[in-house]
């Protein structure tokens, strides 16, 4: 395992850090249901939260917690939660920190019909070798974007959108049809164009279509599998050997040598940061047969 991705050493166990994943994209782009689909396809589903590999944070639990007067407003429909300003852009960043650290968060829900966080619903989130946080505006601040290994943007439509936002913020939001499109004209559509639109060019894979995009998903399910199964050990990382015939007694690595040699050439490996970059035989691994 390389050090990079090894936080520390515990009772002769490493903590590894996890492989952080953003997933932005504009309301009802199919956000969640591509995360869950990811999370499906994974097998982490039907899995104790303690025990997944895999994990999802939605921006939702990080929105600011709302004064009176700005309650009274959101009740009208006249609060504007598509803004940055309305993200607590620091809690963010630190529970993102602790999370890329390997430790146990605990994070608030959030309760749509009453725009507040939940905190009699906390969510536990165990430590996992994968974690995907997902939201509208997740690579809107700078330090929060640099923390990922991997951006996808959820390029849906704005009818498509539309015509999803309506009925589920009906019917599961607890909001009526006059409310619904007001917020969206006033605030959801403005505020899509100028601030979570243009985040799209952070992405390195943008996947048009949502979780329709079935080929998209597959591939991404897929780089998660390599990683996961590299991190495990069962991965194609097993070393390259090389035997070299050193006769004459040849000078190599600071000394004489003669016989046969061994040479250990790590296999590529496909760990975040160094994708497709095949590591370079050190002094160290020229070791000689016993
Ligand atoms: N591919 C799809 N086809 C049909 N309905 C979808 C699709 N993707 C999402 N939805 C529905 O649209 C709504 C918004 O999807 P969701 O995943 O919650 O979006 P987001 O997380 O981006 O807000 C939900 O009611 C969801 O069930
Ligand atoms: O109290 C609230 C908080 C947020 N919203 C809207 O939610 C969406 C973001 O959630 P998605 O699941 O990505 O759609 C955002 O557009 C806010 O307008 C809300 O209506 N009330």
């Amino acid at each position: 395992m390389d050090a990079e991705n090894t936080l520390s050493v515990t009772n002769g166990d490493a903590v590894k850090k996890p492989f952080l994943i953003g997933v932005a994209g504009g309301t009802a782009s199919g956000k969640s249901t591509v995360c869950k689909k990811i999370m499906k396809e994974l097998g982490q589903t039907d899995m104790d939260h303690t025990q997944r590999q895999v994990v999802t944070i939605s921006q939702d639990s990080f929105y600011r917690e709302l004064t009176a007067t700005e309650k009274a407003k959101a009740f009208q429909g006249l609060y504007n939660f598509d803004h940055p300003d309305a993200f607590d852009e620091q809690l963010m960043y630190e529970t993102l920190q602790a999370v890329l650290k390997g430790n146990k968060v605990e994070i608030p829900s959030y309760d749509y019909r009453t725009n507040s966080l939940d905190y009699e619903n906390k969510l536990t989130i165990y430590p996992a070798d994968v974690v995907l946080f997902e939201g509208i505006l997740v690579f809107y601040f700078p330090k929060i974007r640099d923390l990922f290994h991997m951006k996808l943007f959820v390029d849906t439509d704005s009818d498509t959108r539309l015509a999803r936002r309506v009925p589920r913020d009906i019917n599961e939001r607890g909001r009526d049809l006059d409310a619904v499109l007001t917020q969206y004209m006033t605030f959801v559509k403005p505020a899509f164009e100028e601030f979570c639109s243009p985040t799209k060019k952070f992405a390195d894979v943008i996947i048009p279509r949502g979780a329709d995009n079935t080929v998209a998903i597959d591939l991404i399910v897929q780089h998660i599998r390599d990683f996961l199964n590299n991190r495990s050990g069962h991965g194609s990382t097993s070393n390259i050997q090389v035997f070299m015939n050193l006769e004459p007694e040849t000078q190599l690595g600071g000394k004489r040598r003669r016989g046969i040699l061994r040479v250990n050439i790590p296999a590529l490996n496909i760990q975040p940061n160094n994708a497709g970059k095949p590591n370079t035989p050190t002094r160290e691994s020229l070791t000689r047969p016993h």
